[in-house]
């Protein structure tokens, strides 16, 4: 049986600005990841990695090609269409938007009544059993401001993961840690996506990382260069 890819992107082009201005941006761009994969993307600045993860995250409108979510398919999608399916993405940038004016905790129980109707007392229990998942438990009524920015990233991490999404993007996530807070960062979130299934789309320019990757893509001039292929398509 063929396993359903959680992405599916055939022949996506990109391009920014209008008229004598208009720029292809990413070219005929095809790539499938599946459930559970943790897939990393590198290239040099400007090839058009971030341009590509907001069209898969919804943030941008797909223009010229197919871009499926859980074979749903993005292009020509309504405004509505993409906010449902932001629901199901767990995002982690380098800066990593936590509201400094919540406690951790407050930041990752958001998260999860935006979701869903569940009562408070359930939001919280799970924001802070994620927290200790990441290592947080004795920090979950701290306010990001006093928390390390190793600390402070792994709080986006429980968030990007509390409701279990089946897919999440990061763009960034260790460009600012030093090397063992980056470290700690990317194994816990390999441990927790291997435990949950979740599929993960990474940005670095981190080589230190390449190691937790099911697989590697390399972006070059908005062209997929290179992709070396995952175990779950050699057995398909
Ligand atoms: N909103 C925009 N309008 C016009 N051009 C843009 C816009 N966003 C990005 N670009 C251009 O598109 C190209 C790709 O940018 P993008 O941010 O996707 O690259 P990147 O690989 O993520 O770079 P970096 O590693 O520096 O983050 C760059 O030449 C950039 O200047």
């Amino acid at each position: 049986m063929k396993r359903e890819p959680v992405i599916s992107i055939k022949h996506l082009n990109h391009y920014y600005g209008k008229g004598a201005l208009r720029r292809q941006i990413l070219f005929d761009i095809n790539l499938e990841i599946y459930s559970g994969e943790i897939v990393i993307m590198t290239g040099p600045s400007g090839s058009g990695k971030t341009t590509l993860l907001s069209l898969i995250g919804g943030l941008r409108s797909v223009q010229e090609g197919s871009l499926k979510f859980l074979g749903e398919e993005l292009y020509r999608a309504s405004q509505a269409k993409l906010v449902s399916l932001r629901r199901n993405i767990g995002y982690i940038f380098q800066a990593h938007n936590l509201l400094e004016f919540l406690t951790a905790r407050q930041n990752v129980q958001m998260a999860v009544e935006l979701n869903k109707h569940i009562s408070q007392q359930e939001a919280i229990a799970k924001a802070e059993g994620i927290l200790r998942a990441v290592g947080l438990g004795q920090r979950v009524n701290y306010y990001p401001d006093s928390l390390s920015g190793g600390q402070k990233q792994r709080i986006a991490i429980a968030r990007a993961l509390v409701n279990n999404p089946p897919l999440v993007l990061a763009d960034e996530p260790t460009a600012a840690l030093d090397k063992q807070s980056g470290r700690d960062v990317v194994e816990i979130m390999q441990h927790l996506a291997k435990e949950k299934g979740t599929s993960i789309l990474l940005v670095t320019h981190d080589n230190r990382i390449l190691d937790i990757a099911d697989r590697i893509v390399e972006m070059e001039d908005g062209i997929l260069v290179r992709q070396s292929h995952s175990a779950v398509e050699r057995k398909l």
